[in-house]
This record gives structure tokens, C-alpha cells and sequence, in this order.
């Protein structure tokens, strides 16, 4: 008996067409794809016209397990990303211990095929402890399963270490993923330094934190000839480096959160600063940062969105700005508030387009199998509903986690129905 989903509009990739199609899952693949297909003995979901994606792919989460259970586990991280029309997330290696052992990477691993709601793929930290001081056995933790190597949450300072990781990564083809931030530049920084962190009398994080070390590790792939991807990509300068780093043939690719698409720090100037919910790393900055990004995702500098889904706790958001900790969660609703912003209201790119950088395009960068709707490809599917407003209330998450400056928007391009695998992971 397979699934059957009847009725939806299937987009297809390649021209944004949306085609009246029925979806049959057997297993763990998509086995037929067409004009109406026999409901015979099989469980049969009517998709009532609404439009039929592959599987979301988000390469940048924060699950919190081990260590941080308060803020977020496997199991509410990935049934957050289900709602949110994800069927595989990588999560980052800034949990206690930290992701720094081929053990750790069984756990993560195990414990999401066992209780979660999506394919989660760990990160193996950089350096042990992600202390900067002394390389993970990366090889080790490739075999184990990490899907790449990266020390988030923190930049790795030392620039011969940073050699040493691409120069293993490169000889056994792991991408080193960055959060770039020189922690001298950034100080103690809580904010964009700029007017706004002037008025505020709140001490900044310049945009030249992020950049400077993204051009040092740019030159490093160059010379080790390692995969280098960047994280949460948020300065004008930043994206002008990967621009040209493309332009000279290295292996560098890039993502970018929603939230440095749409926010900047007019949101902490218009609240005096109040709300610790605006506060991430890296920071909000301003709107020619904003602008740099959107117009290099739109001309492929930035290869996909990403959303840093990074959940604390209440009372430690309630703290103030200075003292709080950097994140915000994103996992279910990033589609709909980009969908919405981009597509629907400001005709910046088209749907199709909009779904390879959720999709197709982390698949291709990492190598994973997914971001594909055609017979034979694994049934990871997502089915949204473009048509039906809702606002973004953090008391409907499923993530522990309600720190958003998005919450209360109005938003469309909702997710009805996502299947990982086969599984329906979230119907709503
Ligand atoms: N983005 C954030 O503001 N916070 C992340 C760390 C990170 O992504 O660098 C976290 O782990 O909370
Ligand atoms: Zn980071
Ligand atoms: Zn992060």
C-alpha cells in the first residue's frame, strides 16, 4: 500500500510551471508522478489543488541536544522543521559536549531516527570543544556521519589552524562551513556598530568582523583547495568577497538567513534597544547590508537560505540586550515570510526560483540526496498552501523556542502536508 497524494499542482523546477498532477509514494520514494493515478488500495490524501515541493533542506539549525534539552531537543527541533515544510536539517555542533566525536555523531544520528521528524544530518566541530586550540579527527567524524565540519557559534581565531582544518577537509572532500567573526573586531559587541548602536550607547559588532575573516578563509580554499561555505552571511562586503571568489572559480558558496533579508537594525533603534528578541549573530545591520544580500541571492552569490534556527529560553531572552544570548528561532515560518515578502508582494523572484534555494540548491552544494520531485527520487515532499493568510504566533510552536522579531506578521505559503521518506511528518 503506498500514499497517495491526489490533487495537487506539482512545480516543476525547471520553468515554475505548476502541473495538475497526483504523487504516488511507495516506500521510500516517489514511484509515479501523473495525470490521475487509480486510488486502488492505497492511503489517499487530497492535496485540494494546493502546490506540491520538494522537501525543504535547511544546512544551518541549532538543535541544542545534547546539553541545552531546555532550549530545544532532536525531537521539538525537527517537528518545528516539519511544520515548517523541512525534511532535512544539518545541525550545528554548539550543544555541551560539543559535536566533536564520531560518538557524538551516532547520537545525534540515532536519536533523530528514533524521535525525530526529519533527516538530521550533524555538523562535526572544527576543533575540540570548538575551543579553537586543537583539530577534531575530521576523518573520523566524516565516517561517522557528519555531513561537514564547522565550529558555529564562535569563529576559528587562528588562522594556521583554519589552514591545517581545509587542508584535511580538502583531501577528504568535507565542506568547512564558517561563522566568520574575528573576536577581536567584535569585542564584546551586541549589535551592528554603527548610528544606531551610537544613539543606543550599546556596544557594536562591525560588519569588517564578518568580512575580514571571510576573505582570509577565501584565500585559504584557494590555496588548500577545500570546499569553503559561509554561514549567515550579513554585510555588503561580506557578499561583494563570495561574489568574486565565484567569479575566480573557487569552491565557495554561501547562505543567508531570512531574517538579514528583511530586518536591519531599525527594529532595535525604533524599541530603544528593549527587546532582546532582535538580538543575533550576526547582528541585524543596515538597509545597503540588506539590499547587498537580497541582490546577492538573487544573482546566485548566495546559494541558499538558511535559517540559523537558534532557540533559548524566555527568561533568558527577557534579560537585557547587552546580556542576552544571540538567536533567533526560524524553522517554521521561513518559507512563508520569504515566500511572501519576495514572491508574492515584491515580485523579486519567481516561486520556483525561490524553492531551489530552499531545496535544490543545498542538495547539489552538500551532496545530499533530496531538493527532487520526478519518479524515482526519494519521497521527500512538502505541499504548502500559497493562498491563506496566518499570522506568525510563537504560542503555535512546536520549537521550545519563541524568540522571533517575526512574530505577528501576516504571512501565506503556509505547509499542509510534509513527507520525509515516505513518513508524513506533519499534517496540518
Ligand atoms: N546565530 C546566533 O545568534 N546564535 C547561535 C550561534 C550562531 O549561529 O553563531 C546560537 O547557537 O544561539
Ligand atoms: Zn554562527
Ligand atoms: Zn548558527
Amino acid at each position: 500500500m503506498g500514499l497517495l497524494l491526489k490533487g495537487g499542482r506539482v512545480l516543476n523546477l525547471e520553468n515554475g510551471e505548476l502541473e495538475a498532477r497526483d504523487v504516488l509514494v511507495e516506500g521510500r520514494h516517489i514511484t509515479r508522478i501523473a495525470d490521475s493515478i487509480e486510488a486502488d488500495a492505497h492511503e489517499v490524501v487530497d492535496l485540494g489543488g494546493h502546490v506540491v515541493l520538494p522537501g525543504f533542506i535547511d544546512m544551518h539549525v541549532h538543535l541544542r541536544q545534547p546539553g541545552f534539552e531546555g532550549k530545544e531537543t532532536i525531537a521539538t527541533g525537527s517537528q518545528a522543521a516539519a511544520r515548517g515544510g523541512y525534511t532535512q536539517v544539518a545541525c550545528m555542533p554548539n550543544t555541551r559536549p560539543v559535536l566533536d566525536t564520531p560518538e557524538l555523531m551516532k547520537f545525534v544520528i540515532e536519536t533523530a531516527e528514533r524521535e525525530g521528524f526529519c533527516t538530521v544530518l550533524p555538523y562535526g566541530a572544527i576543533t575540540k570543544s570548538e575551543l579553537g586550540e586543537e583539530l577534531t579527527d575530521i576523518k573520523a567524524l566524516r565516517e561517522a556521519g557528519a555531513v561537514a565540519i564547522s565550529d558555529d557559534g564562535v569563529g576559528v581565531q587562528s588562522s594556521s589552524m583554519m589552514r591545517e582544518a581545509m587542508r584535511v577537509a580538502a583531501s577528504l572532500d568535507v565542506p568547512v562551513v564558517i561563522h566568520s567573526e574575528d573576536e577581536d573586531l567584535a569585542k564584546d559587541g551586541c549589535m551592528n556598530e554603527g548610528v544606531v548602536s551610537k544613539r543606543l550607547g550599546l556596544p557594536g559588532i562591525p560588519g569588517l568582523a564578518e568580512s575580514a575573516m571571510i576573505a582570509r578563509d577565501i584565500l585559504l580554499a584557494q590555496e588548500t583547495g577545500a570546499h569553503l561555505h559561509v554561514c549567515h552571511i550579513s554585510d555588503a562586503w561580506s557578499v561583494e568577497l563570495v561574489r568574486w571568489a565565484k567569479s575566480m572559480g573557487l569552491n565557495v558558496t554561501a547562505e543567508v538567513t531570512p531574517h538579514h533579508l528583511l530586518l536591519t537594525e531599525a527594529i532595535i533603534d525604533a524599541t530603544d534597544g528593549a527587546d532582546a528578541n532582535m538580538k543575533v549573530n550576526p547582528p541585524l545591520r543596515t538597509e545597503a547590508d540588506r539590499q547587498a544580500c537580497l541582490r546577492g541571492l538573487l544573482d546566485g552569490t548566495i546559494d541558499m537560505i538558511a535559517t540559523d534556527h537558534a532557540p533559548h529560553m524566555e527568561e533568558e531572552k527577557k534579560r537585557p540586550f547587552r546580556t542576552a544570548p544571540f538567536g533567533f528561532v526560524g524553522l517554521e515560518f521561513a518559507f512563508p515570510v520569504l515566500y511572501t515578502e519576495l514572491v508574492e508582494k515584491n515580485n523579486l523572484l519567481p516561486l520556483h526560483e525561490l524553492v531551489q534555494k530552499f531545496a535544490t540548491n543545498p542538495a547539489q552544494v552538500f551532496k545530499l540526496n533530496g531538493g527532487r520531485l520526478a519518479e524515482g527520487a526519494l519521497a521527500d515532499l512538502t505541499v504548502v498552501d500559497l493562498n491563506t493568510e496566518r499570522t506568525i504566533n510563537p504560542d503555535e510552536f512546536y520549537s521550545k523556542g519563541r524568540n522571533t522579531p517575526f512574530a505577528g506578521q501576516q504571512v501565506k505559503g503556509w505547509t499542509v502536508l510534509t513527507v520525509n521518506q515516505g513518513r508524513i511528518t506533519y499534517q496540518a
